[in-house]
């Protein structure tokens, strides 16, 4: 894995995020804050860029568990605004409008409401939506398309999911953060780790040699010193994904 300078990385970020505020001449953003570390340090990276005035926090539970009070503590050790919507109402309204809906397609609407909520106040605010995917998520495609996904900038999508844990020890973000487990939080018990089949820094390992330095997967299974499926699980992870990484096409003219 590479290593990075976490400084030049953060100074990096903060003058894109507030670069692209001054550009679209926005007033600020809005970040969806879930108690999550990825929200976590998005928000304390657009603190760092535009002062606590122009971040407002959007807390968006559906289910009653202690994640509000962990997005609570990022917001207010920010010293940010935010606000508390409940979408359990809006996403059975949309539940009842679906006949047969499994629990990832219920997932789903709620990560899309979640969109739709952030951009209505962006709208209404003259403010950019900030999103907080990264590149674990981006290459596995482990993200609602359109939902979570959706967003004006993402400051960490450049960086892995286990270069976030080390951004965030930096930034100051809360421990209890840092140390939570990974979740989607789309229903009860669900972790990524346990969704994807593979822990965060071997995913990382793997992305970084196959996807960045376009390495064979035998290489990369050898030098890792794992079965070849595994790297070719991976491998069928990106490729399957690889619509959501593009607007919609139609055929060429
Ligand atoms: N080949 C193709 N070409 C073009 N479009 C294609 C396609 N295959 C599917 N599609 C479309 O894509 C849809 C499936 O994609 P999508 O709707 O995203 O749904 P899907 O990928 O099935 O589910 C989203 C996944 O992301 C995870 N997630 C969601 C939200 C947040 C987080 C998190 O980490 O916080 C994780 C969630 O747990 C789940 O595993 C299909 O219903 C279809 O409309
Ligand atoms: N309950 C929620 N309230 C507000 N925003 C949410 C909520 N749940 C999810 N989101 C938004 O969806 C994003 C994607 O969720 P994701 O789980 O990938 O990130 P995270 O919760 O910040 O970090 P982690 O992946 O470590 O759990 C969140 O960062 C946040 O912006
Ligand atoms: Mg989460």
């Amino acid at each position: 894995m590479r290593s990075l300078d976490y400084d030049v990385v953060i100074e990096r970020i903060v003058s894109f995020i507030r670069e692209k505020v001054k550009e679209a001449s926005a007033t600020g953003v809005v970040i969806g804050i879930s108690g999550g570390i990825d929200s976590a340090t998005t928000a304390y990276l657009a603190v760092n860029a535009l002062g606590k005035e122009k971040v407002l926090g959007l807390i968006m539970p559906y289910y009653e568990n202690g994640d509000v009070e962990d997005a609570k503590l990022v917001c207010k050790n920010l010293g940010i605004e935010y606000k508390l919507i409940n979408i359990k109402p809006i996403v059975d309204e949309f539940e009842n409008a679906v006949s047969e809906l499994d629990v990832k397609s219920k997932g789903n609407i709620m990560a899309r409401t979640r969109m739709i909520l952030l951009y209505a106040h962006a709208n209404s605010m003259n403010r950019l939506v900030l999103g907080t995917s990264n590149r674990s998520e981006l290459l596995t495609g482990y993200f609602t398309k359109w939902g979570d996904g959706a967003s004006d900038y993402a400051p960490l999508i450049n960086l892995y999911k286990t270069e976030v844990w080390e951004l965030a020890k930096r930034l100051g973000v809360p421990e209890k953060i840092i140390q939570k487990k990974p979740t989607a939080g789309l229903w009860e018990g669900q972790t990524d780790e346990d969704e994807l089949g593979i822990s965060y820094k071997l995913l990382d390992e793997i992305l970084w040699r196959l996807v960045d330095l376009k390495m064979p997967k035998e290489d990369t299974a050898g030098e890792l010193g794992i079965p070849l499926e595994k790297v070719e699980y991976v491998e069928s992870l990106v490729k399957r994904s690889e619509h959501k990484r593009r607007l919609s096409l139609g055929p060429e003219f």
